[in-house]
């Protein structure tokens, strides 16, 4: 099985102030993985760094072997927050702008998912809801046949009804050999479909278990086993 995110030795200062330290970490392509900790622990830092989105960090970061900011972007799918478009701008032109920026954009996927989501392309940025928004950036997110997909909880404001929709169509959708690093708070929605989680403490990856592993050898559901894991009850690796 190949790698598709290795990250070694990575240390992160922001401001003087250390946000990520001596972090190692390597996941097999394929897999869908949570990325869990608490807030302010270091899950979006540690995607934008992965996205090539933040930079100046010391250690080593490859995607599908590569470790170039430019190849990062063209294999990863970051849900990036729209912030850098005007909010007037209507949705169809931002589903255009996605179009000629990424080769792998799929108008067929993207089309689909719009169609389920009830994404209104004739609306402005700025006239979408938070949880219109949420979909929006997920749908771009998603319509990318990308090798790496960073999903920044994606799921705060959607509705339950959406969300589960969201989450089946992730499996369904997922090319066979592409990884999804999942962020969210709702650990135990998202359970269903993880094949393992890292958790995020004390500024470093505390722990990277398999489901299969939380299962068998804790007997636990993965909602136990990370909250145990932050109380200090559960070993860590
Ligand atoms: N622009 C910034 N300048 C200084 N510190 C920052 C900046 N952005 C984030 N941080 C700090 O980096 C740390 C990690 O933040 P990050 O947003 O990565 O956490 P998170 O795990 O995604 O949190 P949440 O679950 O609340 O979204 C926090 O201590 C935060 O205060």
């Amino acid at each position: 099985m190949t790698n598709s995110i290795e990250i070694k030795n990575l240390n992160y200062r922001k401001n003087m102030k250390p946000i990520l330290s001596n972090v190692n970490l390597t996941i097999a392509s394929g897999k869908i993985v949570g990325l869990l900790g608490e807030n302010g622990a270091g899950k979006t830092t540690l995607m934008r760094l992965i996205a090539g989105v933040a930079k100046g960090y010391q250690g080593q970061i490859s995607v599908v072997d590569e470790s170039k900011i430019a190849a990062k972007k063209a294999i990863v799918s970051f849900s990036e927050q729209l912030s850098g478009f005007n909010q007037n701008m209507k949705i169809e032109r931002i589903v255009r702008f996605y179009e000629d920026v990424y080769p792998d954009f799929s108008e067929d996927k993207y089309n689909q998912m719009a169609g389920f989501l009830q994404i209104n392309e004739d609306q402005k940025l700025s006239q979408l809801s938070k949880g219109m928004r949420e979909k929006l950036i997920i749908g771009l997110a998603l319509s990318r046949r990308a090798k790496v997909y960073l999903l920044d909880e994606p799921f705060g404001g959607i509705d339950s009804m959406s969300r589960k929709k969201i989450i089946n169509s992730i499996i369904r959708w997922k090319p066979d050999n592409a990884t999804i690093l999942i962020s969210d708070h709702y650990v135990s929605e998202i359970a269903s479909v993880l094949d393992e989680i890292v958790i995020i403490k004390d500024k470093t990856v505390f722990a990277q278990k398999s489901t299969e592993e939380i299962r068998e050898k804790f007997g636990e559901g993965i909602e136990e086993y990370y909250e145990k894991v932050y109380e200090g009850t559960e070993l860590h690796d």
